[in-house]
């Protein structure tokens, strides 16, 4: 470790409490004293926050800073990794969601996941989006199932592009339209809260500006929390913006003044690059 990254551990765990405003009135998920270890490696330390009710949460931070780990507690993703253990409180509404009679794929439901790499069941377009709705017991009636198939993908913008060819297989679809193929399938059980792990990342710009303006569009009636490497995404979808680093909250705030007037240091060294 060199001298300059000695100095960043340092100023990470003497300063640790997070700056900013990290709590909310009446918040729609409430994370409280979150720890996450790998085996015996902790990456996530002591993490509370509220998210807010339909709004766009951002959560920034260098490579490795836990962001990723922090976005899978939300719906219990880290669940599938064997050696992934956390602890604290987290919940939504009222609902602890690692309470043991929780059930996982419900929960899922209600918290739904977009991914970095458009993963598209290997299914024709249609069945992508009816699928979840009949696991998940929301309706076996095909006059309904088309309307609700029609709809997610109208709130996608992708209706026009494929209401001609919903039988063929959704891997025919480009990256960006497979990216809001997955959204229209998370948006159709209807869910509180949709996590996006980096969801642009493999995405060309056009789909990206595509991809971006139904973020904002989706936030008017879900509540969004967005992994993004990029800064400028952060700034153009998110009300506000979480800083991660070494696995710490440092610093969220409305995104405006994260970016325009950081109040950490490690925050401000980030948004102005001299932290990659
Ligand atoms: N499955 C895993 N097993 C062991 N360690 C892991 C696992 N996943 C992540 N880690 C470790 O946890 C820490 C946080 O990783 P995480 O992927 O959450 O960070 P990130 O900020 O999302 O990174 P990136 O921006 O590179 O995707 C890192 O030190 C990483 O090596």
């Amino acid at each position: 470790m060199n001298n300059a990254q000695h100095t960043k551990a340092e100023i990470v765990s003497e300063t640790y409490q997070t700056t900013g405003l990290p709590l909310l009135d009446d918040p729609k998920m409430r994370v409280r004293n979150v720890d996450v270890f790998y085996g015996e490696k902790q990456a996530i330390f002591d993490v509370n926050l509220d998210i807010g009710r339909n709004q766009v949460v951002s959560m920034i931070g260098p490579s490795g800073c836990g962001k990723s780990t922090f976005l899978r507690c939300l719906n219990r993703m880290n669940d599938t990794i064997d050696i992934c253990r956390v602890s604290g409180e987290l919940m939504l509404e009222s609902q602890n969601i690692y309470d043991k009679k929780i059930d996982v794929v419900e929960l899922r439901a209600r918290v739904g996941m977009v991914f970095q790499k458009p993963n598209p069941f290997p299914k024709s377009i249609y069945e992508n989006v009816a699928y979840g709705a009949r696991i998940h017991g929301l309706t076996d009636n095909k006059v309904e199932l088309d309307e609700l198939v029609e709809q997610s993908l109208i709130r996608c913008g992708l209706w026009k592009e494929v209401k001609e060819r919903l039988d063929e297989p959704a891997t025919g679809l480009s990256g960006g339209q497979q990216q809001r193929l997955c959204i229209a399938r998370a948006i159709a059980v209807n869910p509180e809260v949709i996590l996006m792990d980096e969801p642009c990342s493999a995405l060309d710009p056009i789909a990206t500006a595509t991809v971006e303006e139904l973020i904002r569009e989706l936030s008017e009636n879900f509540t969004i929390c967005i992994v993004t490497h990029s800064m400028q995404q952060a700034a153009r979808v998110s009300q506000r913006t979480a800083y991660f680093h070494l696995g710490k909250l440092i610093e969220v705030n409305d995104t405006s003044t994260v970016f325009t007037n950081p109040q950490h240091q490690l925050t401000e060294e980030y948004i102005t690059g001299r932290i990659g």
